[in-house]
């Protein structure tokens, strides 16, 4: 890309640089003719989308040598390797090509069936057998495994009818006495026994339990073009929006360990593609829905003879897979992706996911003319905006995407000015519109020990951490408009967007989430730069254009009178608050229709607190100068305070990188202490680094098994979040987390209020799904409730 880019000439880049959406097509085919005549685009091009040269096809020698390795690292007893190495070469056996490929896929399938049913993971050994069957229906083996595996978990009627099964396709006599006698046991077993059923695979649980009648309406507003309004009053933690993604893609980092369809993490018995060794799907049903019917089923007339009906019917049930789930509308997204090139797996997420946005997009119009893509997809876009280098990349990204398609998909692709400059609209509408899809990992009993160890009282504490897995568009999720202080919340189950509302939303007020920075988390010149480098937009909410607790005393610091609760703002802080449009003044005109009444109502109490009114009034404001408190007038001398407090950091900051290298002291933790009550005397009280510092602390301490402390801290810190944030924000809650685990190991009796409220505020933001979503809430609740008897 680097050696592109630098070949282009000056006067070429310039033009790009400064196309505008109107000129966007003749700039792209000027660079699309210099880019045609210069042989290394050719080069770069052929090594990803060659056919010929594809490395991410399937590969039966390396294949086979993964199969070696797995069954060296069986016969050793290392059944973690041996699992791994099976999958790995199941990723790269081809499957559909002749017989001999078949066997080696359905002997992988059943190699590894064998070690999950050693590592006693019997439906997941299960369902390998199914996939061994599926393409080897004769495979006596892997019926004999299903049947050994169906026992073990008590599901006796199947596993005599796998045996069955078995019997009859097995060739050799010594193998059909050995299966003899293992079902005369089974036969016995069952008259003493009563079935098991089978767990429930998640995927098939109906994930949208709830109704929501709530109608939402696409409105107009002067300063955030379209946006979602409600057509009545909602109540808090309402289900206002569901919805499913029009194009998905996994996050690079989660490649290995997520499925490349859902994006839950992957089982033990992950399933490959059938065509190429990039994606890895929890199940058949993702691996079909992504990627299409691609596998032939092999017929079985041939054992059927000899099956008795309902014997035909079974083996039929198991060995067709399970192609329910596709219907005609569906559109397999990664099935233009695996011919085996590598440039879905080597052009950055956002590009790929471009590709599938273009091929959905010509495919479900049923025709190969590129139409308007702006106009199909109905997405807003800043291209014109970009930097100058943004659009030059934008563009020769978009020429080698089409490139790959014109490869890849199929189907004819146009290569020319118009075709390119509708993919760069493309990437540019995924920039603004695409959602990162997170996951909430929280600590188990058993994760625990990564993130705070074990403590020496044997006691564990428990953290909430988000993870990225994918990246999205929803159509109708894109018309929500941003805000610093949101009333709607996003979650995903499994590839489904969920909206809720996290307060009262009255009837006509716009429903706005939070695209990344929150008031509360960052003060309001960091919130509108990560917006302007990500979305291109100012931002004109609420948190932006009015005073408001948290933006104040987010870096304030203390007023040097001891009695004083005023803040003392720095020269950026006060900019901040004289740059918001709408000043203090202006607040008691709010109407009720207004966003976010509450919130406001509340913070507005509380600024009377810190500072006076007359200084937000926009005459005071201008006059007022950094270092003064704002509300006795006493001045700080910010230069040393700021010397005291970056003095104060280096100890803290000491600790904390002795938390990662698991090297705690004591004079490590005396120092921080010392440094946390210097934070203190300097910083205003509500400062969010004094949080921070608590929270550091407060791990230090519950590493060293010092509970007392530990709980002590995070209650401080806490307390100083609820000021920033609402009380009942998703931020406490994760921070309540920590709380209740270390209240929990203590048996203080105060964990069953924590563990309430905590349960209180993640069903306001995930309503019934919230256990679905942190799992571990459960077990909290179970310990709090052991606590209570
Ligand atoms: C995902 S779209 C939301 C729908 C968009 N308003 C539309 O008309 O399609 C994001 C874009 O909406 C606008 N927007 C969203 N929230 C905003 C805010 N708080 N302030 C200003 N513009 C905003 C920006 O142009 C942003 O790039």
């Amino acid at each position: 890309m680097e050696k592109l880019k630098r070949a282009i000439p000056e006067s070429l880049k310039r033009m790009v640089g400064e196309s505008t959406q109107e000129d966007l097509a003749r700039t792209c085919s000027s660079l699309l003719d210099f880019l045609l005549r210069f042989p290394p685009f050719h080069h770069m091009v052929e090594d990803l989308a060659d056919s010929e040269r594809a490395m991410c096809g399937k590969n039966k020698e390396d294949a086979l040598k993964w199969k070696h390795k797995g069954n060296q690292c069986f016969a050793t007893g290392d059944l973690g390797h041996a699992l791994d190495s099976y999958s790995q070469a199941l990723r790269l056996a081809p499957i559909d090509a002749d017989d001999m490929d078949r066997n080696l896929a359905a002997t992988l399938y059943l190699n590894r069936a064998f070690v999950l049913y050693k590592m006693n993971l019997l439906t997941e050994c299960v369902r390998d057998c199914n996939h061994s069957l599926q393409i080897s229906p004769t495979y006596a083996k892997a019926w004999y495994r299903r049947g050994m595996a169906n026992a073990s978990l008590g599901i006796y009627k199947d596993a005599i009818n796998d045996l069955n099964v078995a019997k009859i396709v097995e060739v050799s006599s010594g193998g059909r006495s050995q299966i003899e006698s293992e079902l005369q046991k089974l036969l016995d077993q069952r008259s003493k026994t009563t079935c098991l059923p089978l767990q429930p695979n998640v995927n098939n649980l109906n994930i949208l339990d709830e109704p929501h009648q709530i109608k939402l309406q696409c409105v107009n507003t002067s300063e955030k073009a379209r946006g979602m309004a409600s057509t009545s009053d909602i109540s808090p933690a309402s289900l206002v929006h569901t919805e499913e993604p029009f194009a998905i893609i996994i996050s690079k980092n989660c490649r290995e360990s997520h499925c490349h369809y859902c994006l839950n993490e992957l089982p033990r018995d992950k399933v490959p593609c059938t065509s190429c060794s990039i994606p890895y799907y929890c199940s058949q049903k993702c691996q079909q829905r992504a990627g299409g019917k691609m596998f032939n089923y092999p017929k079985i007339n041939s054992i059927h003879e000899n099956l008795t009906s309902d014997l035909a019917k079974y083996v039929a049930e198991i060995t067709l897979g399970d192609d329910s789930e596709t219907d005609s509308e569906h559109i397999p997204e990664h099935k233009h992706e695996c011919k085996g090139a590598h440039w879905p797996l080597v052009l950055p997420s956002e590009i790929v996911l471009a590709g599938r946005l273009f091929v959905k997009s010509i495919m479900q119009r049923g025709s190969l003319e590129i139409a308007n893509l702006r106009e199909i997809l109905e997405l807003s876009h800043h291209y014109s905006q970009m930097s100058p280098e943004s659009k030059l990349e934008l563009q020769i990204y978009s020429i080698v995407l089409l490139c790959c398609l014109q490869h890849s998909s199929g189907f004819e692709v146009q290569l020319n000015g118009f075709s390119i400059a509708q993919v760069v609209i493309l990437i540019s509408q995924i920039r603004v519109n695409s959602m990162t899809i997170v996951r909430i990992k929280s600590a188990d009993v058993h994760g625990l020990n990564s993130q705070f160890k074990k403590v020496s009282s044997g006691a564990l504490t428990s953290y909430v951490e988000q993870v990225k897995v994918g990246q999205a568009i929803y159509r109708a999720g894109s018309l929500f408009n941003h805000s610093c202080q949101p009333n709607i919340h996003a979650y995903f189950l499994s590839r489904t967007l969920c909206i809720r509302t996290t307060e009262f939303v009255a009837a006509g007020c716009p429903l706005e989430l939070s695209y990344g920075p929150q008031v509360g988390q960052w003060d309001s010149k960091d919130r509108n730069e990560f917006l302007e480098d990500e979305y291109s937009f100012h931002c004109q909410c609420n948190g932006c254009s009015k005073a408001n607790l948290s933006d104040l005393v987010l870096n304030a610091f203390r007023c040097v009178k001891p009695n004083c609760s005023g803040i003392v703002l720095d020269c950026c802080a006060l900019n901040c608050e004289k740059h918001k449009p709408k000043k203090l003044t202006h607040i008691s005109s709010t109407s009720s229709s207004e966003p976010h009444f509450q919130v406001e109502n509340f913070n507005n109490n509380n600024i009377n607190e810190v500072t006076l009114d007359a200084f937000l009034n926009s005459s005071s404001l201008s006059t007022t100068i950094p270092g003064f408190c704002l509300k006795c007038g006493a001045y700080r001398d910010l230069e040393s305070s700021r010397a005291k407090v970056n003095k104060a950091w280096k100890c803290i900051r000491r600790l904390q990188d002795a938390l990662v290298s698991d090297d705690i002291s004591s004079s490590k933790l005396s120092d921080a202490a010392r440094s946390l009550d210097l934070l203190k005397s300097t910083l205003h009280a509500y400062n969010r680094s004094i949080a921070e510092a608590e929270d550091i602390l407060a791990q230090a301490f519950c590493l060293v098994g010092d509970l007392h402390s530990a709980r002590d801290h995070c209650k401080a810190s806490i307390e100083i979040l609820e000021k920033l944030y609402t009380r009942d924000h998703i931020v406490i809650g994760h921070e309540l987390v920590k709380l209740s685990s270390m209240q929990l190991a203590l048996r203080d009796s105060t964990a069953i209020d924590t563990v309430n409220r905590l349960d209180k505020i993640f069903s306001c933001y995930y309503g019934s799904h919230a256990k679905t979503i942190f799992p571990h809430l459960q077990l909290l609740q179970k310990e709090s409730q052991k606590l209570a008897l």
